[in-house]
This record gives C-alpha cells, structure tokens and sequence, in this order.
C-alpha cells in the first residue's frame, strides 16, 4: 500500500500561531503536478473529497444558527436552604460552564436580526455532573400543549413546497393556538429584537423542582440578567443591519471577549413554596406565562461570566448538545406536561444530529466522575466503562439513576421525585391584555405596525381570525390592525 500521502495529510497547522510564509507543511497544492494518473488513483485527491463530503452534520431542527463561549458560573448566595446541588452551595465556588446563544427559527445561515426567540443555554458542569439550562429571551414560551409541537415549528419554517417563507401557516398556527399571542405581543413590541447577546437576558421558563438535604421541595425560576443592561433594536435598523451584517451577534460576542471585555450576567431565582403552588395550582408551572414578579421577587444566586471562546466552531458550539434531561442531585426538573416533552424530543433530536454517542464528545461530557450504562456504539466512544456493570440493578456497586437516589432525609418520609401536576387549558389573557395596557401610545402604534408588516402578506381568512383574536380582550389593537388591514372589525 502506497502510504506516501498519509502523513502530510494528517499534519496539524495551527493558523493563529502560523507566522507569514511559514511553511504549510509542503502539503502538494496542485494534485496533477504530482501525478498524471486518474484521479481515482490519487489518494490525495480521493482523501481530500471524501472527507469534505462529509464535513456536514444535520442542523438543529430549531435554533440552528447560534454561538457560544466558555466561562464560569459563581455562586454568590448560597442556596443549601432550598436546594443540595453542589454547585449551589458555598457562596464562592466556581463552577465551568458552556453557554450558546442562538436564534429560533432560521437556518444556520439566516440573520442575527430576525423578529424571533433567541435561545440562552448554559452548561453548568459541576462536579456531580452536567446541568442543562435552555432558555428565551422572553419569560415565557409560546404554548403549553406539548401536542401542538409540529403546528409551531412547521408554521414558523419554510412552505414544503416552494421552499420560500410564507406568514400564512405561521398566523394559521397563532390563531389556532392563541396561547401563543403572549409571546408574539413581547417579540413583535418595540423591544422585542435583542440587539446582540451580551445585552441579551435569558429565562429558562420552568419552574423547577428542587429538594434540600432534608429533602423539603421548593419551586424556582431561574433567571439571567446582563450585567450590560437589556439593549434592543428597531425595526427599521434590523431590517438594514440584518441585509448587511446578519452575524453581527455572532461577531459582537467573539470580539468582546477576544477584547477582554468579559459579558456577565447577574443569574437570580424565583422561590415558590409548596403552599404557593397549592394556592397558584398549575399557573405556576405554565410555560405560556410569566410569573409575577411582584409576588415572587427575584433573589440573587450568582453569575455567569464569559471569558474564553471557542478555538473550534464545530467541534465546540456545532456540537454542544443541550438537554433538559441533564439534572444533578437536587434539581428534579419541572413537572409540566411541555417539559416531559423536551426531555424526549432533545434526546431524540440529538440521537439523530449527533449519534448515539453524543454525550462522549468532550464538550458534552462531565469533567468528573463519568460512570455510566452507556456502552459501544459509532464513536466517538470513549473510555466505554472497561469490566465495570454495563447492566442495572447490578449487585457490584454500579451507578444509581438520579431518581433513584434516596434523599437524606431523617424528618419526614417523602416520596423521592417531581410532584404531580394537574394541568389545566391554556389561559394567558390576562397577562396579554397587562402587556398591551402596560404600553405607551407610542408603543401600541409600533406594535401594531410591526405586527402589520406579516400581516398584509398573509390570506384574508386568517388576517380577519387575527382580528377577530383580538377584538374581544385587546379591541384597540383589533382596531388598528383592522384598519391597517382593511378589514372589517366584528362588532361584539
Ligand atoms: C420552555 C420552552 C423551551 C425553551 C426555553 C427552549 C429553548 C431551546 C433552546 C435555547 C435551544 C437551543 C439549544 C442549543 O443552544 O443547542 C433549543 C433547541 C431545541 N428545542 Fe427547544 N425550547 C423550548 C421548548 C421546546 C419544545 C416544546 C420542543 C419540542 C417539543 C423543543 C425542541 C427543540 C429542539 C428539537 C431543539 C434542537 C436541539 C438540538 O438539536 O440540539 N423546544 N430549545
């Protein structure tokens, strides 16, 4: 076999450390200098098309354009008092995190600019393993029904068809979950596209579960605050920005922290007790609403600083796989019907974008003590558990599932896991006519702007279901539209 290529090939060229003129390793530019042969027979040439031909992975179905960096998390409240976490106790302590902040609905190649959620995802990796945060920069997501999953994300995507956008089955998908209009108010209002990361806050939305060493349950949302301030952008400069420099987010995050401008942000709670969760029942576990922050104040935790980026997008970003299903001891989840879903539909997803071994690949996988049932596969496969058990139960001692860990408690008996939840029909209204109340004349006349600009584009059936949503609880914004529209408003 005639090897003569092979080690040229896998010669490594650092090109941040490569002076001018260096020397590429003398890697042939020109394959046919070389050799005269078909080109079948050149194993340059059939090393270096093979391999970019399978340089593409699937993109994430959603949230497929997007960024990241490496920090830390520190803790600067203790919170031992309501949860056992490690990482959550000893104000001080430092915990390594990744973050990617991504947009919703484009593809991988689509604008930083878009009118859209924008995703806020950190993984904490503690010491007792991976914790995954997946968060909005809205404080709530737009419906609680985890059925209606393929009306939203197929709504919010290209026509199968024509492969174009079209608005059509993105307000046929609103009207028939109207849920949805809680979160289309907040991204479709004056201040509803984020002007890049850094000025970006992130909620992760559920109220989660959390148990302290005696094994009492509270109920928390997290939340993330830009140290920077909140910054947002127009309409108007979206649109030209997004034309000229739609990875200006992307751009702006890189650069700050190659400056030493390190982004930070202040991480805060949300506390509920179990009688709270009596009194509110399922409304505190809905992810369509935001909780009050009124009646639930913030309390600080810690924060989350950025200091480092990626030496390699695809190896640390492009394969970053969140999931809600990566909890650590103290934190049971959230027991909602929507988050049941994601910790089915992540797995799968990134089963299918990463392979079965996606939790072996380095910026997957916890920094300490790996000890798991996973075995064998498409690589990468990693250290694959050498003679320990690779079945469960096991009498030698091997890992216990989280939920199977009994907690410490000597007080009172409880039954270890998430409490059960009675979940009732979606209902946001109030807190979208509070949104719409809350806003200046100003602000009502540019939402309504903003909302006509998808609208004058989409059927007349739908643009008067649109109207006739809103006519009964928001009749001035109905009003509005209509008249944008040139519709007829239903009298009621
Ligand atoms: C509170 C509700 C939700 C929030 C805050 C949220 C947030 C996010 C974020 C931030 C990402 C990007 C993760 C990354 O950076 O790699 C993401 C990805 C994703 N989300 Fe959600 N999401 C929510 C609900 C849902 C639901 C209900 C589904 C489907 C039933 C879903 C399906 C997905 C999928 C398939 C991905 C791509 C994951 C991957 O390929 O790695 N999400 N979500």
């Amino acid at each position: 076999d005639n090897n003569q290529w092979l080690p040229e090939m896998h010669q490594f060229v650092d090109f941040n450390d490569r002076t001018e003129g260096s020397s590429n390793g003398g890697l042939p530019l020109c394959y046919t200098d070389e050799f005269d042969g078909p080109l079948t027979n050149n194993k340059n040439f059939m090393q270096d098309i093979t391999k970019l031909n399978r340089e593409r992975i699937p993109e994430r179905v959603v949230h497929a354009k997007g960024t990241g960096a490496f920090g830390y998390f520190e803790l600067t409240h203790d919170m031992s008092h309501i949860c056992k976490s490690e990482f959550l106790r000893s104000a001080g302590k430092r915990t390594p995190i990744a973050v990617r902040f991504s947009t919703g609905a484009g593809e991988r190649g689509s604008s930083d600019f878009n009118r859209d959620s924008r995703g806020f995802s950190v993984k904490f990796y503690t010491k007792e393993g991976n914790f995954d945060l997946t968060g909005f920069h809205t404080q709530m997501y737009l419906y609680k029904d985890p059925l209606r999953a393929s009306t939203i994300f197929h709504g919010i995507k290209r026509m199968p068809g024509t492969n174009l956008y079209n608005f059509n089955p993105y307000w046929d998908a609103v009207t028939l979950v109207p849920e949805t209009l809680n979160f289309i108010l907040n991204i479709y209002a004056d201040n509803g596209i984020p002007l890049n990361y850094r000025h970006m806050p992130g909620f992760p939305i559920h109220t989660y579960q959390v148990e302290n060493e005696c094994g009492d349950y509270h109920f928390v949302r997290f939340h993330f605050m830009p140290d920077a301030g909140v910054k947002t952008i127009k309409t108007q400069d979206a649109m030209t920005l997004g034309a000229t420099d739609p990875d200006h987010a992307i751009k702006d995050l890189y650069e700050a922290i190659k400056r030493g401008e390190f982004p930070s942000w202040t991480v805060s709670v949300q506390i509920l007790t179990m009688d709270d969760v009596h009194k509110d029942g399922s409304n505190a576990f809905d992810p369509s609403r935001k909780l009050s922050s009124e009646k639930y104040p913030l309390h600080p935790v810690g924060k989350i600083v950025l200091n480092k980026n990626a030496k390699n997008f695809h190896e640390e970003i492009e394969q970053l796989a969140f999931c809600p299903c990566h909890l650590v001891p103290g934190i049971l989840g959230a027991p909602d019907k929507l988050f049941e879903s994601r910790v089915l539909f992540y797995k799968d997803t990134q089963l299918y974008r990463l392979g079965k071994n996606h939790n072996n690949i380095p910026v997957n996988c916890p920094l300490h003590n790996i000890y798991t049932y996973n075995r064998d596969g498409m690589p990468p496969v990693g250290k694959n558990g050498g003679d320990d058990p690779n079945y469960f139960p096991n009498s030698y001692n091997g890992p216990q599932p989280l939920m199977n860990k009994q907690s410490n408690c000597t007080s009172e008996a409880r039954c270890p896991g998430l409490i059960q939840i009675k979940e009732s029909p979606a209902d946001n209204t109030d807190q979208i006519v509070e949104f719409y109340n809350d806003l200046t004349e100003e602000g009502r006349e540019i939402l309504s702007e903003n909302l006509l600009m998808p609208l004058k584009t989409i059927d007349q059936f739908l643009q008067k279901k649109v109207v006739d949503i809103f006519t009964t609880n928001l009749p001035d914004l109905a009003r509005r539209l209509a008249k944008g529209l040139n519709c007829t408003l239903q009298s009621n």
